[in-house]
């Protein structure tokens, strides 16, 4: 919770309690590899409880940027805030509150499972001992085997664990489902679902699997050419993003009299252009106009 100070009607100095920060305020930021410039100004803000999805194409930039908003990638400028604290100063406490799982697996190789569950838990104060040990058993990780011996998904999945384990407020999963099999997806997206978000956790996750995305992500963030491009409700965009197929002075006035937003124009023949666009007012019935699902979103808005 921020908190002011202000003058109180007695004259004397009263605490005031404000809106919860941000568990991530992200401004301005830009990031490149030699000359290439991967974010471009990116402003990003994700409050508390919000369960947001990160879609792009490859290499649009998913990876750099939840490095980047962890504080292990260095930005050529702009801010990183995670919970209202700069992320370069950020305390250990805070630091406690956040749980990430890389794509690449970042785990030690030559400790087993449970070795490296229990060097983690001395770092952080809300380790939950017994929600990692059930989800080691249902999820059928073996303690005792080296990490280099365990399969890519069995990785993956003590990845989940250590992030989870600790009950973080912030869930950074950067493609956490990519090695895993269809009971492995389903098995992680329940827990993500039934005891991660019922917590209130703000949860950030990149994927390609679209359909994983349906089942949890209440918001999508699209990020292209270095920024966000659209965030929003997933049901809200489907519900009020439209592709409309006509002539440039036909969809210009279809535009203007549903005061409708206009995302992408290409042209399709002489004298015939695709506009995608955004009815923030409801989409009219309207032959014109063809609906959407995520599929088409995604290869249309990223
Ligand atoms: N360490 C690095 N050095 C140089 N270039 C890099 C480095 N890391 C990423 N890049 C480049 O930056 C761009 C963005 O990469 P990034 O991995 O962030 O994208 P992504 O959206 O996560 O991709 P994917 O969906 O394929 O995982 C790519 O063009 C990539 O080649």
């Amino acid at each position: 919770m921020n908190t002011s100070l202000s003058i109180a009607a007695d004259g004397g100095l009263a605490l005031q309690a404000g809106a919860p920060a941000a568990s991530v305020q992200l401004r301005g930021l830009c990031l490149s590899y030699g000359g290439q410039s991967v974010l471009q100004g990116l402003d990003w803000a994700l409050q508390p409880g919000q369960v947001i999805g990160l879609l792009g194409r490859n290499g649009a930039g998913k990876t750099s940027l939840l490095e980047s908003l962890l504080g292990l990638r260095e930005p050529d400028a702009g801010e990183v805030k995670l919970f209202g604290q700069s992320v370069a100063g950020l305390d250990d406490g805070l630091r406690s509150r956040i749980g990430y799982v890389p794509q690449q697996s970042d785990l030690f190789e030559g400790f087993t499972a449970g070795q490296l569950l229990a060097y983690f838990r001395s770092f952080y104060p809300r380790w939950n001992e017994a929600k990692v040990e059930g989800l080691m058993s249902r999820w059928e990780v073996p303690r005792d085997r080296l990490i280099a011996k365990l399969s890519g998904g069995q990785q993956q999945r003590l990845s989940i664990i250590r992030a989870l384990a600790h009950e973080p407020d912030l869930l950074v999963l950067d493609e956490p489902v990519a090695s895993l099999d269809p009971a492995g997806r389903r098995d992680f997206l329940r827990e993500l679902v039934e005891r991660v978000l019922d917590r209130g956790t703000t949860v950030v996750f990149s994927t390609h699997i679209l359909s994983d995305l349906e089942r949890v992500a209440f918001n999508v963030a699209f990020l292209k050419e270095g920024r966000i491009a659209c965030q929003a409700p997933l049901e809200e965009l489907l519900d009020q993003v439209r592709i409309a197929v006509g002539s440039p002075v036909e969809l210009q006035s279809l535009q203007a009299v549903h005061g409708a937003q206009l995302l992408r124009r290409g042209a399709l023949a002489p004298g015939q252009e695709q506009w995608l666009l955004r009815f923030t007012q409801g989409a009219p019935a309207d032959a014109r106009l063809r609906a959407l699902n995520l599929e088409d979103l995604f290869m249309e808005l990223s």
